[in-house]
């Protein structure tokens, strides 16, 4: 499956650009991109960036692609499936768990639906850690359409497949850390990140 990193954001609550800022020698999305790639079941990535960010992003090495609508996450994703399935990660997530990337993709495949997301207990989802079939990009076309931006809200309209995170091995959990202010760099280098 397409492994889909989404760079459109504007770090607000960063500051200056998070993706490119370095981590180990390293610029941020490259570390979600690596973790992306060495999933077993992803056969290629792509940067779904903003047409800001796109040329900030095309010295990494990967396929650009530019997400035109300025809607929010919820372009991203559906820029990526105009590419085909994609499993989706945002480009802030530097601690992605491989085996949980393909176990999504392989209980996306067994289930046949639009997503396959994973829920918390309390209901919240995840849709920036899940796979997603290209015919769930015409539910996002018609939100989008009528200027309903909420990709949960979209998710939750369609037919999806929901895996409670209760169930799963606790340390997966780590995948879905994301960098959004500062101090969360101080977490990041406390979680032995390699
Ligand atoms: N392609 C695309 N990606 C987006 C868009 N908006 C946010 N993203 C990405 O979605 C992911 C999660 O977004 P946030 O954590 O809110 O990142 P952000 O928007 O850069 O940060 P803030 O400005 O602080 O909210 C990040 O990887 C962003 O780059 C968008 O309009 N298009
Ligand atoms: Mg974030």
């Amino acid at each position: 499956m397409l492994g889909a990193v989404l760079a459109g954001g504007r770090s607000r609550r960063f500051g200056d650009d998070k993706l490119l800022f370095r981590i180990e020698g390293r610029p941020l999305i490259l570390h979600a991109i690596e973790r992306l790639e060495s999933a077993s079941l992803i056969r290629e990535v792509v940067i779904v960036a903003s047409a800001d960010n796109a040329g900030k992003l095309g010295h990494l090495g990967y396929g650009v692609v530019v997400d035109e609508l300025s809607v929010g996450p919820i372009g991203g994703v559906y820029t990526a499936l105009g590419l085909g399935d994609a499993f989706v990660v945002a480009g802030d997530m530097p601690l992605i768990v491989p085996e949980f990337v393909d176990y999504i993709v392989r209980e996306f495949g067994k289930s046949g639906k639009a997503v396959c997301v994973p829920r918390w207990t309390n209901g919240y989802l995840e849709p920036l850690h899940a796979a997603y079939s290209k015919v769930f990009r015409r539910v996002l076309d018609e939100k989008i359409k009528i200027g309903e931006y909420s990709l949960n809200g979209a998710i939750r309209s369609a037919d999806a497949c929901y895996l409670d995170v209760d169930g799963l091995p606790f340390h997966w959990r780590e995948s879905f850390f994301n960098v959004n202010r500062r101090s969360d760099l101080r977490k990041l280098l406390k979680s032995g990140l390699k």
